[in-house]
């Protein structure tokens, strides 16, 4: 059946066999390579207006943890950088691994970092976020690397201390008040390309923007990520970890960068 995730006998390699796109030629992630990016003077910056509003839920739903957003109008938008017009903020999610020194799905310059948090936003000019996925330009995803040092990041606190309460598969929480902005890195710089979902049905629909700055956090911030299970309530217990897909072919796509 349908039952996708990171193991060996459900992971990456084999999900082709349900989404043949997985074996696409704008699949996600890619290692970024500093000497093959091209820097693009004239890519504008991009700018985020969120309304804390807008945050719904926190979920566990078995392959990550992810707050969910209101979407039904633009109440929460990303415009500017590589996008044509404003995206709705619909959700935020994070691929991290079993330690400290890999778990990110983009690699920069051989660099994985410890967990990768991705704000995934679609385009309103198609009716629903199902109808965006179907287009090159239906999803815009803002990826933010977490690097493991000895402050913890304190904005990351509120998600952190919600872990408790989804432990496992199912479990959804409310998580109101929250702008997801105080998470970003000081600098803007980014690169951008073309690409798809990470994750089954792998669409290749999404812009990406990476930005280049990591995000810091600590030994026990990244412990209780680790912390969450990928079961349900009644089952044993699997830690949710590793749910990074490794990197994919870059084909003949060009990564650009906004910044020298
Ligand atoms: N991991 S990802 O950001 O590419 C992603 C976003 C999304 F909205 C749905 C997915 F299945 C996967
Ligand atoms: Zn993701």
């Amino acid at each position: 059946s349908c039952q996708w995730g990171y193991d060996s006998d459900n992971g990456p390699e084999h999900w082709h066999k349900y989404y043949p796109i997985a074996k696409g030629e704008n699949q996600s992630p890619i290692e970024i390579n500093s000497k093959e990016v091209q820097h693009d003077p004239s890519l504008p910056p991009w700018f985020v207006g969120y309304d804390p509003g807008a945050a719904k839920t926190i979920l566990n739903n078995g392959r990550t943890c992810r707050v969910v957003f209101d979407d039904t109008f633009d109440r929460s938008v990303l415009r500017g950088g590589p996008l044509p017009g404003t995206f709705r903020l619909r959700q935020f999610h994070f691929h991290w691994g079993s330690s400290d020194d890999h778990g990110s799905e983009h690699i920069v310059d051989g660099v994985k970092y410890a967990a990768e948090l991705h704000m995934v936003h679609w385009n309103p000019k198609y009716s629903n976020f199902a109808e965006a996925l179907k287009q090159a330009d239906g999803v815009a995803v803002v990826g933010v690397f977490l690097k493991v040092g000895k402050t913890p990041k304190p904005e990351m606190k509120r998600i952190l201390e919600e872990i408790d309460n989804i432990k496992t598969k199912g479990k959804e929480a409310p998580f109101s008040n929250f702008d997801p902005s105080i998470l970003f890195p000081k600098s803007r710089d980014y690169w951008t390309y073309h690409g798809s979902f990470t994750t089954p049905p792998c669409e290749e629909c999404i812009t990406w923007i990476l930005l280049r700055e990591p995000i810091e956090v600590s030994p026990d911030q990244m412990a209780k990520l680790r912390s969450l299970s990928i079961n349900a309530e009644t089952e044993p217990v699997c830690p949710m970890v590793d749910n990074w897909r490794p990197p994919q072919p870059r084909h003949f796509r060009m990564v650009r960068a906004s910044f020298q």
